[in-house]
């Protein structure tokens, strides 16, 4: 191979804002919108890499300085590649966090484009499979039916229905398991008092005896009321999600919880795992490529998990394809992936898939693609009009608070609440 075909020529970075349904949680409501942005990574030789992180203002803006950085660059060479965005980001985003996104989203969008030079599947530029297949988790939602009608826009319906008790979640638990085949669960909690989500955990037990399930109230709960739903729940979930706030609030509930606590809240950088360990705050981590600074770093992340005896599961925000694929591909590489993975994917309208293809959740799992790079084509017809949507809608950021004080005036975030 030329080495100068995998010079990177440019990043074309793209807004998009794809269909939500009302899911409620610890800090509101989902917005009939969520943001996310497109990149494409095009090389001298006209070969194009894709990547998917989520949207807003600020992200859209550190992408594009990222794609100046970057051109000229050799593709295959995503130290330096990564080396060159934090160091044009390190003066305005200190934190690693924040920087993992932009890494991250470049990282991904170059081995997909390695892929497609090499004729080699990501997973295989990972290092290769250790499963070909990966689970995910059926991800339940307390909802509203519609997102109500609001200044003049009409309510908007998706089919799913109210689930706002323990009946309505198990319903939805049912229409998941029927339709993609998931084997565990997953509540997002934080929205009722904690008697009310131990009643639908141990519903939902009582209705998939077996499956793993768990509760994720996003730091809803005190110290103490964390103890109570861990006693009230020993043998019904496999763990429970960021209870309470803080590493310190986690290590106190983790002294006397029956089960593993899990988060992606409170170690989400890489200098948070070094107290996390002091501490046992966590049990189990979360990993997301998305701001842990990619798919490599990802693998080192779970090298770091197995060195310190703490499970590995997977986070997942509103995503589409691109999201979906390079999730499964990182995943399909982890040996200590002993969880199945999180995904807001079925939550998604059918009118939003912009790579079209091989992605399919059946039996509760993704094959992992095997084309080259991750598998999946863009769309440009569906890219371009969920750009149009992105440029009406005049949405530029995430505010599941505002939005349920649109219908709520008094609703105050609180964390914990309970
Ligand atoms: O989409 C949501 O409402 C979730 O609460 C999301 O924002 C979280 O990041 C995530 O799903 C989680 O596991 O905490
Ligand atoms: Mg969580």
């Amino acid at each position: 191979m030329n080495s100068t075909d995998s010079r990177i020529r440019q990043l074309i970075v793209t807004p998009i804002a794809f269909s939500d349904p009302p899911l409620l949680n610890s800090s509101g409501v989902h917005e009939p919108l969520a943001l996310r942005c497109v990149l494409q990574l095009v090389l001298e030789d006209g070969t194009v890499g894709l990547g998917e992180i989520p949207g807003g203002d600020d992200r859209l803006e550190r992408l594009l300085a990222a794609g100046k950085v970057i051109v000229g660059m050799d593709v295959f060479d995503t130290t330096a590649v990564a080396a060159a965005i934090d160091a044009t980001l390190l003066p305005t985003v200190p934190g690693s966090h924040e920087r993992g996104w932009i890494t991250s989203a470049v990282e991904v969008a170059c081995l997909d484009a390695q892929g497609r030079l090499t004729g080699r599947p990501v997973s295989d530029l990972l290092g290769g499979r250790v499963r070909d297949s990966v689970p995910f988790a059926a991800y339940l939602f307390y909802k509203w039916a519609e997102h109500p009608a609001l200044d003049g826009r009409p309510a908007i319906g998706d089919g799913w229905g109210e689930a706002l008790d323990p009946a309505g979640i198990v319903e939805q638990a049912r229409v998941m398991r029927q339709r993609y085949g998931f084997d565990s669960f997953k509540l997002k909690g934080g929205v009722f008092p904690p008697d009310e989500e131990i009643a639908a955990m141990k519903a939902l037990a009582e209705a998939f005896p077996g499956s793993p399930l768990r509760l994720d109230p996003n730091t809803a709960w005190t110290v103490e009321t964390s103890r109570y739903v861990a006693r009230e729940l020993v043998d019904v979930v496999e763990y429970l999600e960021d209870p309470t706030p803080t590493l310190a609030g986690m290590a106190e509930v983790a002294e006397t919880s029956p089960m593993p606590l899990a988060t992606n809240m409170c170690v989400i950088a890489w200098e948070h795992l070094r107290p996390a360990v002091e501490q046992n705050a966590i049990q189990v981590l979360l990993t997301d490529h998305h701001y842990w600074g990619g798919l490599r770093r990802t693998r080192e992340l779970a090298a770091v998990c197995e060195a310190f005896g703490i499970g590995l599961s997977m986070h997942s925000n509103s995503h589409l394809g691109i999201s979906l694929a390079a999730m499964t591909h990182v995943a399909a590489t982890l040996p200590n992936l002993d969880h199945s993975c999180d995904t807001h994917y079925p939550w998604n309208s059918d009118d939003d898939v912009i790579v079209p293809g091989p992605l399919e959740l059946r039996d509760g799992a993704v094959k992992v693609p095997t084309g080259p790079g991750l598998g999946v084509e863009l769309d440009h017809d569906a890219l371009e009009r969920l750009h149009r949507r992105y440029l009406d809608s005049g949405l530029r950021g995430r505010d599941d608070t505002g939005y349920m004080r649109r219908f709520h005036p008094e609703y105050a975030l609180r964390l914990p609440r309970w």
